[in-house]
């Protein structure tokens, strides 16, 4: 269908796959962190309205360390001035760790390679990334140039890096090509580039080379990139001397999947950003894709434990928010709302911590949020949405209150109601004054002022002070012995049809929880009480529940006279 005005898809053309016939890919597991380089400082950097200050930077390298990485590309150093002034600051400070590997990005043109080893003067150790961009369309529209003219491009600009290496043989120097728009370009003449590249460096004789494949533009599924990478693996000379290494973008939202097709394709090593920062929809979120792998029982050898301070110093170098429901850390990603979830994730916390289990497996948290250091009040939060089971585990979370399951439905309606008629989130403070003031609360005329109890004949045998007047009553214990009292005293029938006591299981100072739901002629009414003294607690929940059941002592009292 022709659609209206410029959204008209016949304008666009399907991108052709190559044919992998004997692709081994897909029967592949991931079972190993790669190789990580950060490239926050570069693409990320580049990406920004406001590019990092050298100070920014500083603060952002220092992070990377500390979260594991031990290669970041610092940047472009010949692109500006302060690129160059960050890499003098990290060597002239010795602000590089002895196991970590500072990488710079440069094109291949001469004053700018000259330029980047300038800046890199007196580095221990440093990866040079030299680049040219090789696809069809800026072959012909860009560069307006020839395959072969494109080809020697790279090639000279990989004999440059060398030679200004070579005039620098204090410093351990490890070389890097991108055929750039890699993913523009036809398989078989990336193939003939790199291996012109790596011919030129010839690294079975000094160690090994990088060759970065990036996904410049996503332009495919990410099958597709896969069966690209394996055809790029097989058909690479001196394999063994290369390090194999992705560089996904996430135009179609795929960059993760991408990168992670292209590591089970043979890739070694992996360049991306924290949280997805990078050019238009962003860089392989490096955080997506380790979480990934960790939440597979495997090391992703960066360490994430602190996420929030990781999200702090992101956000205030780049200026970018992190959306609430990003993979893995964003605010709201180990929250459920919904009834159903909170009932399901309430229930498997218990099996889990009961049974003991030895691998984590709860409902609806892929891990434990505590890991990454995030609380569990985020883990059920309440609103119109949520339902009996949520409402259960806030009070049980929050305030040590475990009710039994017959008083959860009483305590969710009171609580629905309120969150229907505020249409807002229900805090957990909110969520106890309301159970409070609805089940715990009693009319001054059911206190209970005092209670003596006596056993005869296995009976108890009572006398209770309620409000100011005195009842006596017996049955099998203090409850039926109340409920006997007030039945017969004021001519109703009243039964306990359930009862139930636990001890507060946090900031208790012993104190227990009673819930009583009563049946007075036919009228179900239930309450709760919290005191340190369980008959205390047993029979004020009764008489509250004889309260809120509408029985007025009051006006029988007025009767009676
Ligand atoms: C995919 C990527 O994101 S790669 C990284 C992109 N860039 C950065 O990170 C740093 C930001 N700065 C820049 O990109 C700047 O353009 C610089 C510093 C690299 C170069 O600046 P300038 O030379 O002033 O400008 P400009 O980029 O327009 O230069 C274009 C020229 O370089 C040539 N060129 C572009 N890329 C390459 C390359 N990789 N290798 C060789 N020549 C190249 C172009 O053909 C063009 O040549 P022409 O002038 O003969 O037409
Ligand atoms: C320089 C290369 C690796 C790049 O950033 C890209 O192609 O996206």
């Amino acid at each position: 269908m022709a659609a209206a005005g410029s959204f008209d898809h016949r304008k666009y053309k399907q991108y052709q796959p190559m044919s992998l016939k004997d692709r081994t890919w897909p029967d592949k597991t991931l079972n190993k962190a790669p190789i990580w380089c950060s490239v926050d400082l570069r693409d990320g950097n580049q990406a920004l309205i406001q590019p990092m200050s050298v100070e920014q930077k500083v603060t952002m390298f220092n992070m990377l360390v500390k979260l594991g990485f031990k290669q970041i590309e610092i940047g472009f150093p010949s692109a500006a001035q302060p690129e160059f002034d960050f890499a003098r600051r990290l060597i002239e400070e010795n602000l590089i760790p002895d196991d970590v590997t500072i990488q710079v990005l440069v094109q291949a043109r001469e004053h700018l390679i000259e330029r980047t080893f300038e800046s890199l003067r007196g580095v221990k150790r440093a990866i040079v990334h030299v680049y040219n961009s090789t696809s069809t369309v800026q072959r012909q529209q860009t560069f307006a140039m020839s395959k072969e003219q494109i080809a020697a491009i790279a090639v000279q600009g990989a004999t440059w890096v060398q030679e200004y290496a070579a005039k620098h043989p204090e410093t351990e120097w490890t070389f890097q090509y991108s055929p750039e728009s890699f993913t523009g370009t036809e398989i078989d003449y990336a193939i003939d580039v790199c291996n012109q590249v790596i011919e030129t460096w010839n690294p079975k004789d000094t160690g090994k080379v990088i060759i970065n494949l990036p996904a410049t533009v996503e332009m495919s599924t990410p099958n597709v990139f896969a069966d690209q990478i394996e055809y790029m693996c097989r058909g690479l000379s001196q394999r063994d001397h290369v390090i194999v290494s992705l560089h996904t973008h996430n135009d179609r939202g795929c960059g993760v999947a991408a990168t992670e097709l292209g590591l089970m394709a043979g890739a070694d090593r992996v360049e991306g950003a924290l949280l997805g920062n990078g050019e238009r929809t962003g860089n392989m979120d490096i955080v997506t894709l380790a979480m990934n792998l960790y939440s597979q029982g495997i090391d992703p050898e960066l360490d994430f434990s602190n996420v929030q301070e990781m999200i702090d110093i992101c956000t205030a170098c780049t200026n970018l928010p992190v959306h609430p429901r990003h993979p893995w850390v964003g605010e709201l990603v180990y929250t459920a709302f919904s009834g159903s979830h909170q009932d399901a994730i309430r229930k498997s916390l218990q099996y889990h911590s009961d049974e003991n289990l030895p691998h984590w497996q709860v409902a609806y948290l892929p891990i434990n949020p505590a890991d990454l250091g995030r609380d569990y009040e985020a883990v059920v939060r309440i609103n119109s949405q949520s339902g009996k089971g949520g409402v259960a585990h806030v009070l049980e979370r929050d305030y040590g209150i475990e009710l039994p399951k017959w008083m959860h439905g009483h305590v969710s309606q009171v609580v629905q109601k309120a969150a229907e008629v505020s249409g807002d989130e229900i805090s957990s403070k909110a969520i106890h004054q309301l159970f409070v003031d609805n089940f715990i609360e009693t009319p001054t005329q059911w206190a209970l002022n005092g209670y003596s109890l006596n056993s005869q004949d296995n009976l108890t045998i009572a006398n209770f002070k309620i409000g100011d007047r005195k009842f006596e009553g017996k049955g099998q214990g203090a409850l039926e012995a109340l409920a006997q009292a007030i039945s017969s005293e004021l001519g109703v029938e009243l039964k306990v049809t359930q009862f139930d006591e636990h001890a507060l299981t946090q900031g208790t100072d012993s104190k227990a929880i009673s819930s009583v739901c009563i049946d007075v002629d036919g009228k179900q009414s239930v309450a709760c009480f919290i005191h340190e003294d369980t008959t205390t607690a047993n029979l004020q929940a009764l008489l509250s529940a004889v309260g809120r059941s509408g029985l007025n002592l009051l006006s029988q009292q007025a009767e009676s006279a």
